[in-house]
């Protein structure tokens, strides 16, 4: 049987959790990596389940670590657990199929976005509320861009009016996304792009600093230090 938090919300939220973190350096399953003593995955479901629109919470975990994930979100909220998949889209795809019937609006957010705001969750959801069939969280892009060729040498400079950085959660009506995931055809890390191959419209509204995707070491030392200062 599906857990559930809030039975009268209308939003469920899938948890991509089964990456392996190589950008991050060896170690464990990267959801599974310390954040201020705790998992990433459990910082991130913490503050999912306090977004009251929330019914349902679908983490895809590491093949070999179904049980322990099961085990360590228990006591955090009632969470489903299923196998995550070799690509990101195969684990997104395998926590929509268990989906109850019920909530009409999909969120995607990645487990990495660990310190992401209860508030950015219900303002996604609203905007799908509110009639649009995908909704992106994204930011402005800070840095000057520039287009590199052969040996990094610079082509141009890009310009970055019209670019946004995108984080999730994504949101979607969840027919939209499945049938974005029925359709797809080779692997996207971005479930907005499987969408925008389906002609569908996708809306964009003002992401979150703290929804940073921790990739990289230096986003991990970031991270705790905004914790450490009251994130
Ligand atoms: N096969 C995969 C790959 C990724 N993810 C999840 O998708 C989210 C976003 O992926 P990213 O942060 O890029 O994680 P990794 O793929 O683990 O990173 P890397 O490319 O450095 O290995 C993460 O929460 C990750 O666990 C997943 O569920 N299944
Ligand atoms: C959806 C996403 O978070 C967009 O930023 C995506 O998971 C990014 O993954 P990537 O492997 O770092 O492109």
């Amino acid at each position: 049987m599906t857990a559930q938090l809030n039975p009268r919300g209308d939003v469920a939220v899938l948890v991509p959790a089964a990456g392996a973190g190589v950008r991050l350096g060896p170690g464990r399953p990267k959801a599974l990596r310390l954040l201020a003593g705790e998992p990433l995955l459990v910082h991130a479901v913490r503050r999912l389940a306090a977004a009251r629109s929330v019914h349902t919470i679908v983490v895809a975990a590491p093949v070999a670590e179904v049980e322990a994930v099961r085990e360590l979100l228990a006591p955090v909220a009632p969470v489903t657990v299923v196998p995550g998949g070799a690509e990101r889209q195969e684990s997104v795809a395998a926590a929509l199929s268990a989906v109850p019937p019920g909530p009409e609006i999909v969120l995607v957010h990645d487990a990495a976005r660990a310190l992401t705001p209860p508030d950015l969750v219900e303002s996604v959801a609203a905007a799908v509320r509110a009639g649009r069939s995908a909704v992106i969280p994204v930011l402005p892009v800070v840095d000057t861009i520039k287009e590199v060729g052969a040996e990094e040498v610079v082509l141009g400079t890009v310009d970055r009016s019209a670019l946004r950085a995108v984080q999730t959660p994504q949101g979607f009506r969840r027919s939209v996304l499945t049938a974005a995931h029925a359709a797809a055809g080779d692997a996207l890390t971005d479930d907005a792009g499987l969408v925008e191959k389906q002609g569908v419209p996708v809306s964009c509204v003002p992401g979150s600093e703290y929804a940073l995707k921790i990739t990289r070491p230096f986003d991990l030392a970031l991270a705790e230090h905004l914790l450490a200062s009251g994130a």
